[in-house]
């Protein structure tokens, strides 16, 4: 038991958090190390078993990540982008693999996380589970085959608690199909349309959120031409799926050089 890697949870008392503790304390492959919260949190102090409402399990929640993250071998991160750059820092300064789930992350905070990436391990993904990531690759060789006589628009749901739009996953399907493409998603993107729009532009990639009630996530790739439409599409209807996702590329992390990979490296798709 010992030997098996130890790994810190971030946003411990959150969506994710709470199913990442029970999916590696299940896991029989990993020991649970630390759990994180935010300093203020009423969670700190607690033990995190108890505190999510089970049997005491020996891990109390910290407000003091590096302390936690000295003990682990892994450290892995569904929280929001601010913390995300600063865990990624203190990772890389304790050599723990970082497995960032976190979405919502701009070009600055990118930037943070390459730099820590030059000294540790980082594996980031909008979406950690097996589904997403093949329909990822399906979209691009879709894309690939058919040309700009086909629109491309990707339809996201998500819970009403959710902080960013397009979610990870959509802008992981839409670059995917910017690739197939052969064009950049920055110059082919058209999201939140409003009001007196104009026609669709040939060669758009086009994105739209649903909010609402407790959906898991749900994402449709829509291509769409004159007289028929190819639709692919994911449901998730457990956070489980990106738990496992996410255990799965902590201990993949283990002993890969320094560097930022993400989960089509961790599958081998
Ligand atoms: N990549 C994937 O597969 C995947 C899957 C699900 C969710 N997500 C993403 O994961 C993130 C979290 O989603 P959620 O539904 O669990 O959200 P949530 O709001 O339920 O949980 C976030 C947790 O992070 C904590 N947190 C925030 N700042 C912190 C800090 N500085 N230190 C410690 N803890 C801090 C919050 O207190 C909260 O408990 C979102 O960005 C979401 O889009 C990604
Ligand atoms: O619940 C969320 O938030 C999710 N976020 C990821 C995204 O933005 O795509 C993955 C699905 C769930």
């Amino acid at each position: 038991m010992a030997d098996l890697p130890g790994i810190v949870v971030t946003g411990a008392s959150g969506r994710m958090g709470q199913m990442l503790v029970r999916t590696i304390v299940a896991s029989g492959k990993a020991r649970l190390v630390g759990a994180v919260e935010r300093a203020g949190h009423d969670w700190v102090g607690r033990d995190i078993g108890a505190a999510m409402g089970g049997a005491a399990i020996g891990v109390a929640v910290t407000d003091d990540p590096l302390e936690a993250f000295a003990k682990a071998q892994a450290v892995i991160d569904f929280t929001a982008p601010a913390a995300t750059v600063e865990f990624a820092a203190l990772a890389a300064q304790a050599r723990a693999v970082h497995v960032i789930g976190t979405t919502g992350l701009e070009a600055a905070h990118l930037a943070k996380i390459d730099a820590a990436a030059r000294h540790a391990v980082v594996v980031r993904a909008g979406n950690m589970s097996l589904g997403v990531n093949l329909l990822v690759r399906l979209t691009q060789k879709i894309a690939a085959a058919l040309d700009e006589d086909w629109d491309v628009e990707i339809v996201e749901a998500h819970h009403r608690m959710k902080v960013d739009a397009p979610s990870g996953t959509a802008l992981m399907l839409g670059r995917a199909a910017a690739e197939g493409r052969g064009v950049d998603l920055d110059d082919a993107m058209d999201s939140g349309r409003h009001g007196i729009t104009g026609a669709r532009k040939r060669g758009q990639i086009g994105f739209a959120a649903v909010r609402g009630g407790d959906i898991v996530g749900e994402h449709d790739v829509i291509f769409a031409a004159d007289g028929e439409r190819v639709i692919l599409r994911h449901v998730a209807t457990d956070r489980a799926i990106f738990a496992r996702g996410a255990l799965r590329a902590a201990l993949w992390g283990q002993g890969q050089k320094p560097g930022q990979y993400d989960m089509m490296d961790v599958l081998g798709l």
